[in-house]
């Protein structure tokens, strides 16, 4: 897959695979082409040249509409900053692409998205605002409602980068869990210490892929010494 910008190449050569349930985290440098390769992964861009093929479906032969369909029932999606609606509860933050998605009766949508809270450890905050919650509980009920369809793909962009690093540990704990349900997991991350957390590890330079290491299920426990050892990895090989 290609993809440029205004004639610069973004994204050259780039051939990567995606296992159902694996956690893969994507690194390397500002400007290297990784949200670029997020978005192009999922739909959201069209690559220049190639294709991205999900579930056996080739996203470029999609129309619009098509590819809304897909991103709101199969993917979820999770960014540096949240974007909840002010104006509604935590929990109904959460339904609401329940409710868009329509595939399910909306008091299951309901049940599903206070058990996704409580699993995420913010179950207690459903009947709050934006405002009352930290940034670490924000970004779990972000996730919750990521997952309230239920999609097969999670992909994130810097999902702790905005957070400290408590509230990171208690997110990544989370997003890493979720592999346990069978859900994929694609992260982008300046963070060694949340690629510590991922099955394999992609580095990005210059918008090609120039180092991968597959790492298996990290213990958790492990993450620091994990953290280091990717941290020499990429540099040397970056
Ligand atoms: N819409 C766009 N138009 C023009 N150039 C773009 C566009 N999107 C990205 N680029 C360029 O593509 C390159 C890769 O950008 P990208 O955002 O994918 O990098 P990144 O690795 O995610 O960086 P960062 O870690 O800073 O977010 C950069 O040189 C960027 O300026």
């Amino acid at each position: 897959m290609r993809k440029s910008h205004g004639g610069q190449e973004v994204l050259r050569d780039v051939d990567l695979d995606v296992g159902r349930g694996e956690f893969l985290a994507v690194m390397g440098p500002s400007g290297s082409g990784k949200s670029t390769l997020l978005y192009a992964m999922s739909g959201m861009d069209s690559p220049s040249a190639g294709t991205v093929v999900f579930d056996g479906r080739a996203l470029t032969g999609l129309s619009e509409a098509e590819l809304g369909e897909l991103r709101l029932h199969r993917m979820g999606f999770v960014f540096q900053q949240v974007h909840l609606l002010r104006n509604l509860t935590l929990l109904d933050n959460v339904v609401l692409p329940g409710f868009l998605a329509r595939a399910r009766p909306r008091a299951e949508v309901v049940g599903r998205a206070r058990a996704l809270m409580a699993g995420a450890g913010v179950g207690d905050l459903a009947d709050r605002e934006v405002t009352e919650a930290s940034g670490g509980q924000l970004q779990r009920v972000g996730i919750s409602r990521a997952l309230v369809n239920d999609p097969a793909i999670i992909f994130a962009d810097e999902p702790t980068g905005a957070l400290d690093s408590a509230a990171a540990e208690t997110v990544l704990r989370h997003l890493a869990g979720l592999r346990t349900s069978g859900t994929t997991l694609v992260v982008v991350t300046h963070d060694a210490y949340v690629a510590a957390h991922a099955d394999r590890v992609i580095a990005m330079a210059d918008g090609r892929i120039d180092g991968e290491l597959s790492l298996g299920n990290v213990d958790p426990d492990d993450a620091p010494a994990m953290a280091n050892r990717h941290a020499r990895v990429l540099e040397w090989r970056g």
